[in-house]
């Protein structure tokens, strides 16, 4: 008895071990989407004041127009239109019932955007649709059953028995969480393809500028919406870019709950500076046991290249005061929050992407890089990326 299970216990451990994949798990195909409503920055506030028939808050609309200069974005994209708005006035009344139609709206739209990030996310991959065998879809634009997850995995003709995974409300953090997700299914089930799908629509959040929640005209001021797909697979000779060493740290002091919660969102006016006292040690943390930092003067953060958040353009200065960044080492991050803002969850793969363009621009860059993002709490989730340079399979 004693020696069958011994046997048994061996045999497990084979086919544990058989399960597994061989590399690290690494991105092998990158898609992103926006809705085709683009609004230019420097004309957001009189759009935004006049759908929401605030006109008569001048002074508001001056402070407004304040933050969006100094917000560091040139334009957004959003699914709601003037046209939505218009027709559906309890979207700007808040003595009416609104979630209704905001779900109704945002749950068509959220898994149509991250169908068309994902199907050229498919196509940058090169393999079909039915060779998927996960589905991780994270988004904060819903609530309902049967959730995005189901739609989206229809919309792109996935198998049927995809194993799928729907995460709601990570905040900005969404696309590293399902990331990390991707990471450990792939690691774990040999020949897995994981497709992590991130939708953003912020109608969720749209509310007409009121002068005693100047934190919700500041999210006003730099969401937008869009959508961001990656596969993943973890193999040796897997693409150009494996993650490794992944963290999620509950982190930052706090007296009330800051950043984006979907429903009822508190923006605190503490974050950047927060992140400037807090980033360092925290990131340290988590690259330091990869001996990655080195007794240089600037303690080795700017011998890798950086994919962060672009929560907001004084979070993006507060990484790069908090680390002694090098001009430039940010650009990736402040490329994307001008052109397309602050896509919550979806916007990490922009950053992803644009890395990836950047690094085949411009050529050889840093090795070993950082992928990081602000989530609700304050929490901070981080993935080292490690460029290898291969991308002979998919
Ligand atoms: C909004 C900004 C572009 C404004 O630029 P500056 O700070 O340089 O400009 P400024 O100091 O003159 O500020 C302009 C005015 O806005 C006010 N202000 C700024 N942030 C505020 C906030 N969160 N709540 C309330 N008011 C705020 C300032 O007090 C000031 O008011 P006054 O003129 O009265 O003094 C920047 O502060 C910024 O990038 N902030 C980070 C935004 C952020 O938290 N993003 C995270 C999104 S959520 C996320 O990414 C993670 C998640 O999902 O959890």
């Amino acid at each position: 008895m004693a020696r069958s299970s011994a046997h048994s216990a061996t045999v497990l451990h084979d086919i544990h071990q058989r399960q597994r994949g061989d590399g690290p798990a690494a991105t092998l195909g990158i898609g992103t989407a926006n809705p085709t409503n683009c609004v230019l920055q420097d004309q957001f506030v009189d759009w935004f004041f006049r759908v929401t028939k605030s006109e008569h808050l001048a002074e508001l609309k001056a402070k407004t127009k304040k933050i969006c200069d100094k917000s560091g974005i040139t334009k957004r994209y959003f699914y709601h239109t003037e046209g939505i708005i218009s027709s559906h006035p309890e979207l700007i009344d808040g003595a009416l019932p609104s979630l209704t139609t905001r779900l109704g709206i945002i749950e068509d739209a959220a898994p149509k955007l991250a169908a068309e990030a994902a199907t050229r996310a498919i196509a940058d991959w090169g393999r079909p649709a039915a060779d998927i065998t996960h589905l991780v879809v994270a988004t904060n634009s819903g609530a309902s059953e049967p959730g995005a997850d189901l739609r989206l995995a229809g919309l792109l003709g996935l198998r049927p028995t995809v194993r799928r995974i729907l995460l709601y409300l990570h905040g900005c953090s969404a696309g590293l969480v399902a990331l990390r997700v991707a990471k450990d299914i792939a690691e774990n089930n040999r020949g897995a393809r994981v497709l992590v799908a991130c939708a953003q629509a912020e109608l969720l959040l749209f509310r007409p500028p009121d002068e005693a929640r100047l934190d919700l005209v500041v999210a006003m001021t730099l969401l937008s919406d869009g959508a961001g797909a990656v596969i993943v697979g973890a193999d040796p000779a897997s693409s150009p870019m494996a993650m490794e060493r992944p963290s999620s740290t509950w982190y930052l002091p706090r007296r009330r709950p800051c950043p984006a919660q979907t429903r009822q969102c508190h923006l605190s006016v503490e974050v950047p500076t927060l992140v400037r006292g807090s980033i360092k040690k925290c990131l340290a943390d988590t690259l330091a046991p990869l001996g990655l930092l080195n007794a240089s003067d600037d303690g080795g953060w700017n011998g890798l290249f950086w994919a962060l958040h672009p929560g907001g353009r004084a979070i993006l200065d507060s990484y790069e005061a908090a680390l002694g960044l090098d001009p430039g080492k940010l650009a990736a991050s402040r490329h994307v929050l001008s052109e397309y803002g602050n896509m919550i969850g979806a916007t990490i793969i922009f950053v992803l992407d644009e890395i990836r363009r950047r690094r085949h621009d411009d050529g050889k860059d840093c090795q070993w890089g950082v992928m990081s993002g602000l989530g609700p709490g304050l929490t901070i989730e981080t993935i080292v990326l490690h460029a290898t340079g291969r991308q002979d399979e998919n």
